[in-house]
C-alpha cells in the first residue's frame, strides 16, 4: 500500500536557549552540514557554537514564534493536512532535525499498513545539507526499522513547471501594486566547498562566475546551478528584466567561504546605489522560517532602510498557497499512476 511522507528542516521545541541548544546539536553535528572529520566537527560544536549561539539563535526565534509554535512546523502541518485533503493515501509529515522524526513518520505510515513510501524532502534545490542528508537518513532509519518498506526519493525539483509556476505565482501575488526598483532573489547558502564535493564529474564546478551556465551532469546535483536555474526560469517567466534582479546567498555561518554574492551585502549595496523599492523572495524554502521572517523579514529589511532605502517587501514563501498545494499533489498522483 502507498502513502507520503513529507520531510522539512525542523525547529527547536520552544525559542529557549535551553530547547535551542539540542536542536542546534544534532544540526551542526550533520556531517553534511558542518562537513569536519568528526573530532573536529565535535570540538567546533560541543566546544564553541553551542556556549554562545543558543541564545542568539533563541532571541531571534523568540522575535518570529508564533502562538501556536514554529512557523516553520506550523505552516508544514498546514501543508500536510491540505495535500492529505487532496489525495487518496495516506500522508505523514517528519523533520530531518528534532520532531516529529523521521523515524516517527515512517512509523505512522506502517501503522496504516503502507510498506510503499514516496518521501518528498521540502527543498526545491538539491544540496548535501538538503535533499542528500535527508535520503541518507531515511535510509538509515528504513534499513534499522522497516526493512520491509520500500522508500524512493522525490529529487529536487528546482526546475519543475509546478514548483516555478507556484513560485512565480506568489512573486506575482505579493509585488502586485508594488512598484518595486529591484527584486533580490535570497537563496541559503551553503560553503563553496559543499559544491565541489558534490560535483559528481569532479571538475566541472570551478564556481568561476560560468560554469552554472554550461550544461554539464555535474548539476543534477550542483546547488549553485540550480539556484541559478529557478531564478532563470522564474525571471522569463514574470518578464523581469535583467538589470532588475540579483542573487544572493543568506546565512553564512563560521569561516569558510560560502556562495556568492551575500545577502546582507546585496542589499546595502543596492540601497547605496540608489534603489528606493526592493522587494526579496526566498526561493530555497517552501515554508516561513527563522531565515525568512528574522533575516530578511526584519534584519535585511532594518539594513535597507539604514542604508538610504525607502520600502521593502519580502515575499513570503508559498507556504500553503493552494498552487504549491497543487504541484506536490500532482507529484503525488504521478507517481501513484507509474
Ligand atoms: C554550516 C551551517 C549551515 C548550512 C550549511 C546550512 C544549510 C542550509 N540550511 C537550510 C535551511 C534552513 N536553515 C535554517 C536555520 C539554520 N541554518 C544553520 C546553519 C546552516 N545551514 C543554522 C545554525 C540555523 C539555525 C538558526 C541560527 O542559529 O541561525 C532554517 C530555519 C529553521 C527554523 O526553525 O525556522 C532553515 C529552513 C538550507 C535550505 C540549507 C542549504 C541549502
Ligand atoms: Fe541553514
Ligand atoms: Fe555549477
Amino acid at each position: 500500500m502507498q502513502g507520503i511522507l513529507l520531510v522539512n528542516l525542523g525547529s527547536p521545541k520552544s525559542p529557549t536557549a535551553k530547547d535551542v541548544k539540542p536542536y542546534l546539536g544534532e544540526f551542526l553535528m550533520d556531517e553534511r552540514v558542518i562537513d569536519m572529520p568528526y573530532i573536529l566537527r565535535y570540538l567546533l560544536v560541543k566546544g564553541i557554537i553551542l556556549n554562545t549561539r543558543p541564545k542568539k539563535s533563541a532571541e531571534a526565534y523568540s522575535k518570529i514564534w508564533w502562538e501556536e509554535g514554529s512557523p516553520l512546523i506550523v505552516i508544514s502541518e498546514r501543508q500536510q493536512k491540505k495535500v492529505q485533503a487532496k489525495v487518496d493515501i495516506p500522508v505523514a509529515l517528519a523533520m530531518r532535525y528534532g520532531e516529529p522524526s523521521i523515524k516517527t513518520g515512517l512509523q505512522e505510515l506502517k501503522d496504516k499498513g503502507i510498506d510503499d513510501v514516496l518521501m518528498i524532502p521540502l527543498y526545491p534545490q538539491f544540496a548535501m545539507a538538503t535533499t542528500e542528508t535527508i535520503d541518507v537518513l531515511a535510509e538509515e532509519v528504513r534499513k534499522q526499522y522497516f526493512p520491509q518498506m520500500k522508500v524512493t526519493s522525490f529529487p529536487a525539483f528546482y526546475n519543475k513547471k509546478e514548483y516555478v509556476n507556484a513560485l512565480a505565482h506568489t512573486i506575482q501575488n505579493h509585488l502586485e501594486g508594488y512598484d518595486y526598483d529591484h527584486i533580490v532573489f535570497s537563496y541559503h547558502g551553503v560553503p563553496e566547498r559543499h559544491i565541489r564535493k558534490s560535483d559528481v564529474t569532479k571538475g566541472h564546478c570551478t564556481i568561476d562566475g560560468t560554469c552554472c551556465q554550461t550544461a554539464s551532469k555535474a548539476h543534477d546535483f550542483c546547488y549553485r546551478h540550480q539556484c541559478l536555474e529557478t531564478t532563470r526560469q522564474v525571471v522569463e517567466k514574470l518578464n523581469i528584466p535583467a538589470d532588475k534582479y540579483t542573487n544572493s546567498f543568506q546565512s553564512r555561518l563560521g569561516m569558510d567561504k560560502w556562495l556568492q554574492p551575500p545577502t546582507d551585502a546585496t542589499v546595502n549595496g543596492l540601497a547605496e546605489r540608489g534603489i528606493k523599492k526592493l522587494a526579496v523572495v526566498t526561493p530555497a524554502f517552501v515554508a516561513d522560517c527563522l531565515e525568512t521572517l528574522e533575516e530578511i523579514g526584519m534584519e535585511a529589511h532594518d539594513e535597507f532602510l539604514k542604508h538610504g532605502g525607502q520600502e521593502f517587501r519580502t515575499i513570503p514563501c508559498m507556504n500553503d498557497d493552494d498552487m504549491w498545494i497543487d504541484a506536490m499533489v500532482t507529484w503525488i498522483k504521478e507517481w501513484q499512476n507509474r
